[in-house]
């Protein structure tokens, strides 16, 4: 049960990261909040309560990242859950024809950076705090839950960057889930349709709401905190492991 676990989340200043973070807290789980020196981690952690601790974290950063998990060591004893929802994106089409110039690689390699990257380096420096842990009945000592998108699906034009970062992150879901299997480490992947959230609230009103209707059901964008339920449901639930899954009200995106 998710009462006094240990969590690490990363991105959780912002959008499902801290709905999670808030989530989480509220059930009695303990969180070592990991965003961006430059984000609103301290206030938000500041705010949620007592058991969140904000470290200043590039989630690209070896050294950053091995603070957040001993950070969770140390000041909690151990780590239970890792959630990866930092993220980036960018809308870029291969090639502008109509300007003549090429996608850019730093952008490309940036995103990729970031989501991919930077999510399997949560990953395997959480498994090592982990493996450490005490079995549970089960066998069971640590869950790891990423967050992939739609895009890595159905992505659209100019989500060349964005859907390859994130296929990779559904790509990585099973052959991780079974590297870890031997330490009893789960691995799933969440793939969120279109929530309401910083990263979509950059968008006009009237891209919203236009966006909220190609959702067959239910038709609005999805709130941060049905992604931190199912967050829950995935630690909660002994059996999901090495699957990605879709949260999305049947959204398949357009071109
Ligand atoms: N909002 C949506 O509709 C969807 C979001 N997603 C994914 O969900 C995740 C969370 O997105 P949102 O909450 O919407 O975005 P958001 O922009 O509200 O939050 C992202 C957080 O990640 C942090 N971050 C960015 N780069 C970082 C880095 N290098 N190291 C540490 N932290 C970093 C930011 O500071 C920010 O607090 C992202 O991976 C995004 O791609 C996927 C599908 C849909
Ligand atoms: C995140 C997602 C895909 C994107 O890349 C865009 C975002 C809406 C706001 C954007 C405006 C831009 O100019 C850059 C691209 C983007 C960040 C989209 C909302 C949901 C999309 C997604 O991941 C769907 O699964």
């Amino acid at each position: 049960m998710i009462k006094n676990a240990v969590s690490l989340v990363t991105g959780g200043a912002s959008g499902l990261g801290r709905a999670t973070v808030e989530r989480l807290a509220r059930q009695g789980a303990r969180v070592v909040l990991a965003d961006l020196s430059s984000s609103k981690g301290s206030e938000v952690a500041r705010e949620i309560g007592d058991n969140v601790i904000f470290v200043p974290v590039d989630v690209t950063s070896e050294k950053d990242v091995q603070t957040a998990v001993q950070t969770a060591k140390e000041k909690f004893g151990r780590l239970d859950l890792a959630v990866n929802c930092a993220g980036t994106a960018t809308a870029v089409k291969t090639y502008n024809f109509n300007k003549d110039v090429a996608h850019r690689l730093e952008d490309f390699t940036r995103v990729i950076t970031v989501n991919t990257i930077g999510t399997f380096n949560v990953i395997r420096l959480s498994a090592g705090v982990m493996g450490i842990n005490e079995p549970n009945k089960d066998g069971q000592r640590g869950v790891i839950v990423n967050t992939a998108s739609v895009a890595a699906f159905d992505g659209q034009i100019g989500q060349a960057a964005y859907s390859a970062s994130k296929a990779a992150v559904v790509g990585m879901t099973l052959p991780i889930a079974r590297d870890l299997s031997t330490q009893g480490i789960r691995v799933c992947t969440i793939a969120p349709g279109l929530f309401n959230t910083p990263m979509l609230q950059a968008l006009p009103e009237k891209v919203r709401t236009f966006l909220a209707k190609s959702i067959p059901f239910p038709q609005r964008l999805g709130e941060p905190s049905e992604y931190a339920h199912l967050v829950q449901a995935i630690y909660e639930n002994p059996l999901m492991n090495g699957e990605t899954i879709r949260i999305d009200g049947a959204l398949r995106m357009q071109p």
